[in-house]
């Protein structure tokens, strides 16, 4: 009888697979963090052999630690960072460009010039997304116009687009099956999110040929499954979702209103909306949470390109700290009376500015400015960011204001430091629950659903439990002048930004 399920979480920085029981207890763990490449400003790549090798490394170990085989196993649940675009050969299976990451700005101007010639509203009407690089779709365009022959080859069918999980599926199944899920295809700006399907529209307007893509199915599903000597054993694929999307899942975000946010290298809210694919007012993203049995639940999503990426910064840019752990003590430690402001718009701001030229600023700074005045400002810009993107939605979703609770995870939540000046900013309850892997359970759930070895959601939403509820513990004076200044430094990076 089989006794987990494995979860594979490809994610922008790490891959990471995790074993789950029964009763979702975790079983084994492996994890291993890959290179990032950033040829230019504004360019960000990922190698997808070496993506592809740490995740066969890190199932691999994480089941020999759990001591299971693959015949223990009732599905694998894969999960991804979204929108990162790989094209590889079908005949070889080798991807024919590095793989253009979803921070990468290359199309900032082919994107501009679409908007410019007025087909953002037909884009968004159709996608629920905005005409930005931040998507697959012009980073396919791209790929397809500076590879040598690769228009030509995509026209003749030898060529094979998918985002992350699709790449994976591929391999895993040795090129059997060329397959993603909703969630992922509803970022592509390629995919009707009414319909449900492939937008022949989308598809001429981005020049990208319908032979490159892969099929569409539900976020759980049957995937294929793994040829039987990369993991010792064929297992059947039975899950697969973006991982905000999966995240939403993994919090049992199942009920319209629900609202999370993940803190990984960037942060992204999700709001359920339920059946109502809410077009928002205030330049949020319409997208698709899950679809199951062939019924697409749909979110309001927050985009922030930069969260921990900005203690990866402290880390690798400035070399002020050795460990991300190190910022909450340096944050306690800063000077109250200096307000120093990063905009961390290191690749352009994402919601609700959505400015792909803006770069990171700093302000506030004086002879008297320290790492810990640094590290505070990097922490506080996440939360400042994040009060943005949830004043956005309760524009767009009045049920989510007065009471919301925010539901958090994602590496950067295990700052007790950051999440109660989140709760402090927010002026509402910020609730961290105990299993902060939700992305990977959220996968796991979906596959274990598939293969009747988890029940029905409103089941699984009954283990959620709360680690620790973060209560607002701020004066409003200076709530109000701390975001004052805030909106006043985004202000003037926007105004730095302009030609
Ligand atoms: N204690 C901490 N304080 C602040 N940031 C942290 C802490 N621990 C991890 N992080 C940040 O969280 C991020 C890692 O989160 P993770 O969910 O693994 O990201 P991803 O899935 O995007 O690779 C890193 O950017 C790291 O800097
Ligand atoms: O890898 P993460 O967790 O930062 O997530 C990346 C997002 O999916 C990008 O849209």
């Amino acid at each position: 009888m089989p006794s987990c399920i494995l979860a594979i979480d490809q994610g922008t920085t790490s891959s990471r697979a995790i074993l789950f029981g029964k009763d979702y207890e975790v079983r084994g763990t492996a994890q291993r963090e890959f290179t990032q490449h950033f040829p230019r400003s504004g360019w960000v790549e990922h190698d997808a052999e070496e993506i592809w090798d740490s995740v066969v490394a890190t199932c691999r170990e994480a089941m020999e630690k759990a001591g299971v085989s693959a015949a223990d196993i009732a599905g694998i649940g894969i999960t991804n960072q979204r929108e990162t675009v790989v094209i590889w050969d079908r005949r070889t299976g080798k991807p024919i460009h590095k793989a253009i990451v979803w921070q990468d700005r290359r199309t900032a101007d082919f994107c501009a010039a679409l908007k410019q010639k007025g087909h953002e509203a037909e884009v968004t009407a159709k996608t629920g997304l905005l005409l930005d690089p931040y998507f697959s779709a012009s980073k396919i365009a791209w790929t397809l116009d500076h590879v040598d022959g690769a228009r030509a080859a995509a026209e003749a069918g030898d060529l094979a687009f998918g985002t992350i999980d699709s790449f994976l599926i591929w391999r895993l199944t040795q090129g059997r099956a060329h397959v993603t899920d909703a969630t992922n295809a509803a970022r592509t700006l390629l995919f009707d999110i009414h319909r449900g399907q492939w937008d022949e529209e989308m598809l001429a307007l981005f020049q990208v040929p319908a032979s490159l893509l892969p099929a569409v199915k539900d976020s759980a599903a049957d995937f294929g499954d793994t040829a039987p000597e990369i993991l010792g054993g064929s297992i059947r694929i039975l899950g697969v979702a973006g991982d905000q999307q999966a995240a939403t899942v993994g919090q049992a975000c199942f009920q319209p209103g629900m609202l999370k946010s993940t803190y990984g290298t960037g942060c992204f809210a999700v709001m359920n909306t339920g059946s109502q694919s809410v077009i928002s007012r205030n330049r949020l993203l319409t997208t698709i949470a899950y679809q199951l049995d062939g019924k697409r639940t749909y979110a309001l999503e927050g985009s922030i390109f930069v969260a921990g990426a900005a203690v990866q910064w402290l880390r690798d840019g400035l070399g002020v700290i050795e460990k991300a752990s190190e910022t909450a003590a340096l944050a306690d430690a800063a000077d109250d009376n200096q307000d120093v402001y990063l905009v961390p718009a290191f690749t352009g701001l994402g919601a609700p500015y959505w400015n792909a030229n803006a770069r990171g600023a700093l302000f506030g700074l004086t002879r008297g400015t320290t790492p810990r005045e640094l590290a505070r400002a990097a922490l506080e810009s996440v939360c400042y960011q994040t009060r943005d993107l949830v004043q956005a939605m309760q524009g767009d979703w009045g049920k989510a204001s007065g009471d919301t609770v925010l539901r958090v995870d994602g590496g950067m939540v295990a700052s007790d430091w950051t999440m109660q000046f989140l709760a402090d900013i927010l002026n509402a309850p910020v609730d961290r629950p105990v299993v902060l892997e939700t992305t990977a359970l959220g996968a796991a759930y979906l596959a274990g659903l598939k293969a009747g070895f988890y029940p029905e959601p409103a089941k699984f939403a009954e283990r959620w439990k709360l680690d620790r509820r973060f209560e607002p513990d701020m004066e409003e004076a200076t709530r109000a002048r701390k975001f004052a200044g805030w909106k006043r430094a985004v202000k003037a990076t926007l105004l730095a930004a302009e030609e």
